[in-house]
C-alpha cells in the first residue's frame, strides 16, 4: 500500500500558550549556560530553537524536559507549573523528546518500538488481567495495535515493522524515533537536530510530519542547524547566543534581523 502523503495544515492560530518559560536561567559551577530566558509556544505552532554551539540549546531543551532543573526562573506546561516536576511527570503531560542521536531500542522490531511508546500508560488491570487475558485487556491491546499501525504507516514504516531496529538506517532510525514520541498524541514534541545525518529527501520529508502534527494541534520546539529546514518549517525561532535570547519572530523577521546575522546566519 503506498505511503499517504502527509499534508502540512497551517497552523492554529489564537491559542494559549501551551509551554511558557519566564526568565530561565541555569548555571554549571562559575558557567552562565543561560541568562533570562523567555520563551512561548501555542499549540499547533512549530517554534525553531537556533543559535551557535555553545548558545544553551541542549541545556535549554534539557530545562524543558525536565532533565536538568533551572538555576532560576519557570517553566509552566499545560496549565501547570513544572518548574520542579520530574521529566517522567511531564512525559505524563504529553511532553516527548527525541534527541541528538537517534534513540531507539535497537534489540526490538520497530513496531515493538512503536508500541513502548504506548506501553506506559499500563495495562488495564496489570499482570493479573494479562494472565486472564481479561476482554478489557484484549480491547486495550488490540486499540493499541491498531494505533501502531496508523502511526507506522504514517511515517511510511510499514513494511520495515517486523524488521529489528538496530538494523535500519539512521534517516529511518530517526523516523522510528518520532513514531515513537507521537504514538501516544503528545501536546508537546521537543526534535532535537531532526535532520541531522540525514539526505535531502528524507529531511524533507521529516519536515512534512512536522507540519502535519502542527495541523493536529502539536506543539513542535525543534532545535536545528540546518537554516534552511529551520526556515521552512518554522512558524516562529528564537536565536540563542551566549545564553541569551539574540532575537525572536517570524522566520522573515529573523532573516532580516542584523544582529542575528551578524552572530549566526553570517
Ligand atoms: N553539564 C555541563 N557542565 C558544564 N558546562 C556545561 C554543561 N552542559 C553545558 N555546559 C556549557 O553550557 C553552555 C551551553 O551548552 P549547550 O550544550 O546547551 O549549547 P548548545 O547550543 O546546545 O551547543 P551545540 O550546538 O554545540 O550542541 C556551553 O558553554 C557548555 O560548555
Amino acid at each position: 500500500m503506498p505511503t499517504p502523503t502527509p499534508t502540512a495544515a497551517p497552523p492554529v492560530t489564537g491559542a494559549a500558550p501551551l509551554l511558557r518559560l519566564s526568565s530561565v536561567s541555569k548555571r554549571f559551577g562559575g558557567v552562565r549556560a543561560l541568562t533570562d530566558v523567555d520563551l512561548t509556544v501555542a499549540a499547533g505552532t512549530v517554534q525553531g530553537l537556533i543559535g551557535p554551539n555553545g548558545a544553551g540549546k541542549t541545556t535549554l531543551f534539557d530545562i524543558i524536559s525536565g532533565i536538568t532543573p533551572a538555576s532560576e526562573g519557570t517553566v509552566h506546561f499545560a496549565d501547570h507549573d513544572v518548574t520542579a516536576v520530574s521529566a517522567t511527570r511531564r512525559a505524563r503531560l504529553g511532553m516527548r523528546r527525541t534527541f541528538q542521536r537517534a534513540q531507539v531500542f535497537s534489540w526490538l522490531s520497530v513496531e515493538d518500538n512503536v508500541l513502548a511508546g504506548l506501553e506506559w500508560h499500563g495495562g488495564g488491570g496489570g499482570v493479573l488481567a494479562d494472565l486472564l487475558s481479561l476482554p478489557s485487556r484484549r480491547t486495550l491491546e488490540h486499540q493499541r495495535r491498531e494505533r501502531v499501525a496508523e502511526v507506522l504507516e504514517w511515517c511510511g514504516l510499514t513494511e520495515l515493522r517486523k524488521v529489528s531496529a538496530g538494523a535500519l538506517p539512521l534517516g529511518q532510525q530517526r523516523l522510528l524515533e518520532l513514531a515513537r514520541a507521537i504514538a501516544d498524541r503528545p501536546r508537546l514534541l521537543l526534535l532535537d537536530e531532526p535532520t541531522s545525518g540525514l539526505a535531502h529527501a528524507e529531511s524533507d520529508r521529516f519536515g512534512e510530519l512536522v507540519l502535519s502534527l502542527r495541523g493536529e494541534g502539536c506543539a513542535v520546539v525543534l532545535v536545528e542547524h540546518d537554516a534552511a529546514f529551520v526556515m521552512r518549517t518554522c512558524d516562529r525561532i528564537t536565536v540563542l547566543d551566549l545564553g541569551s535570547v539574540l532575537a525572536e519572530g517570524t522566520p522573515a523577521e529573523i532573516q532580516a534581523n542584523q544582529a542575528v546575522r551578524d552572530a549566526y546566519l553570517g
